[in-house]
């Protein structure tokens, strides 16, 4: 970037957004670029800085490098408020050249949002505070098929100007067709894992179980985090390629602050909004996988079939539903859940859509969804107090939501399970499950065992 560019951009870091800068914002289309060479582009100058999301259906995939401007609040009650204030500021006053106007090009926030604001914090999540969303200075987005390259700069400097980025993106994309510009993607060895305190969570569980025989309280998700050392250095690239390859079909995501870099593979949709479409999920109900076809397909059933996890469906789906009345026209709920088949196991799933009312603005939407009960439970406050209790861990953005939205109101979140949290020799890996008045202890630890799966295979770690 020229030093005019680079200067301001970390001003406005230092200062954050103060209300006199101004978002100049210019997309145009390249030619092909592989996403994740893109997130490896430069690394020594972007590292700690960057982004990378990849949503499920394949067909968009965006990945930021810098930071032109990030919005971080942590207001406990008003996170959701603040980041939507501060990005309808930021927009509002910005120049913006986009003729493509393709969802997820142009100004663009990425970030997530921890778990539970509320929760102890632990050391591992300082960093992330209670949300963190980067508007990057360069984005790459893939949108069926077609590659665009967005460069934002967020100044007070009224010298800059689109012809400005307009000069910068040619000088960019030169740069990236150069060979050999992108870092080696070093393989991860493990050196060990350990499941923290299993024999604590199981009678957790145990305890939790006894409260929802006893009270009103309908479902709790419990969660536990299992810590990997490694032999060398872990690159948030090496995890991302596994897990574009391992898991095809789910949200790839990861998002970096400093050293530490969280990311995952989810099947779990939290929203989605295109134009006036929207699509949730409800994602709760689980049951292995069998690499015998008709065997699988035995399993597929039962869990079909099985009440104690139809009712933690149930449970998902008439939340969500009550969640999104107020913003959507149109609700479509089919009555049945069907099966959500992903490498290590298999879901009940039920697909939501809706028509957006003027109401609907996505990070408000997010906020009145999160957590939905496959996370957190039913009623929500109560089950998140006994989390509070009962978990001795901060999730921090595990099972929080993650994802975008663009200048347009455009976005999608999805849920940061099937996550990890690495820095450097180190990696905290997290997996719940919904406990009803029937669970059974062992049963739960083995399903989060096949839940830790995607991010063990893909850190190079051995099934539990
Ligand atoms: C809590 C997790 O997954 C959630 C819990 C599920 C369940 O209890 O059946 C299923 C899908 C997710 O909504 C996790 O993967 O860590």
């Amino acid at each position: 970037m020229t030093k005019l560019l680079t200067q301001k951009s970390r001003d406005i870091l230092q200062n954050k957004l103060n209300g006199k800068n101004k978002l100049l914002s210019y997309t145009f289309p390249i030619d092909f670029y592989d996403p994740l060479d893109f997130f490896n582009y430069q690394s020594s100058t972007f590292k700690g800085n960057r982004f990378f999301w990849k949503s499920s259906d394949g067909l968009l995939w965006t990945v930021g490098l810098g930071i032109a401007a990030s919005i971080s609040a942590d207001d406990a009650d008003k996170r959701f408020q603040i980041t939507n204030n501060q990005w309808n500021r930021l927009i509002k006053e910005a120049e913006i050249d986009n003729p493509s106007g393709v969802p997820g090009t142009g100004p663009l926030l990425f970030g997530g949002f921890s778990f539970d604001p509320y929760s102890n914090n632990e050391m591992e999540w300082e960093n992330y505070g209670h949300s963190i969303l980067y508007l990057p200075s360069y984005m790459l987005t893939v949108a069926e098929n077609q590659y665009y390259l967005t460069i934002n700069v967020v100044s007070e400097d009224d010298r800059i100007n689109i012809d400005t980025l307009r000069t910068e993106g040619n000088q960019f994309v030169k740069q990236l067709r150069k060979k050999n510009n992108s870092s080696s993607v070093i393989p991860i060895k493990i050196k060990s894992s350990e499941e923290v305190a299993p024999n604590k969570w199981l009678r957790s569980v145990e305890e939790i179980v006894h409260v929802l025989k006893t009270t009103d309280v309908k479902k709790v998700v419990l969660a536990r985090k299992l810590l990997l050392e490694f032999e060398n250095n872990a690159q948030p690239s090496y995890v991302i390629e596994q897990l574009i390859e391992q898991q095809p079909t789910s949200f790839i995501f990861a998002l970096e602050v400093g050293d530490y870099c969280f990311l995952g593979a989810s099947p779990e949709r939290l929203i989605k909004k295109t134009g006036n479409h929207v699509l949730s999920t409800c994602l709760a109900g689980s049951i292995g996988r069998n690499h015998d076809e008709q065997e699988d397909q035995k399993l597929g059933e039962t869990l079909l079939k099985d009440h104690k996890n139809r009712f933690e469906h149930e449970l998902v789906v008439s939340m969500v539903e009550d969640a999104l009345k107020p913003y959507c026209a149109e609700i479509n709920i089919p009555n049945e859940p069907i099966l959500m088949k992903t490498p290590d196991i298999q879901h009940l799933y039920t697909p939501v859509t809706g028509k957006a009312n003027n109401d609907f603005s996505i990070l408000n939407v997010v906020e009145k969804l999160h957590p939905t009960p496959a996370l957190g439970g039913v009623p929500t406050n109560a089950a998140l107090e006994i989390i509070r209790e009962k978990e001795n861990m901060d999730r921090g953005f595990y099972a929080g939501p993650i994802g975008w939205t663009d200048y347009q109101g455009n976005g999608e979140f999805a849920v940061g399970i099937r996550s990890g949290l690495l820095n450097g020799k180190k990696a905290f890996l997290y997996a719940g499950c919904g406990l009803v008045s029937d669970s059974v202890a062992e049963d739960e630890l083995k399903e989060t065992r096949i839940k830790f799966q995607p991010m063990l295979k893909a850190t190079g770690g051995e099934s539990l």
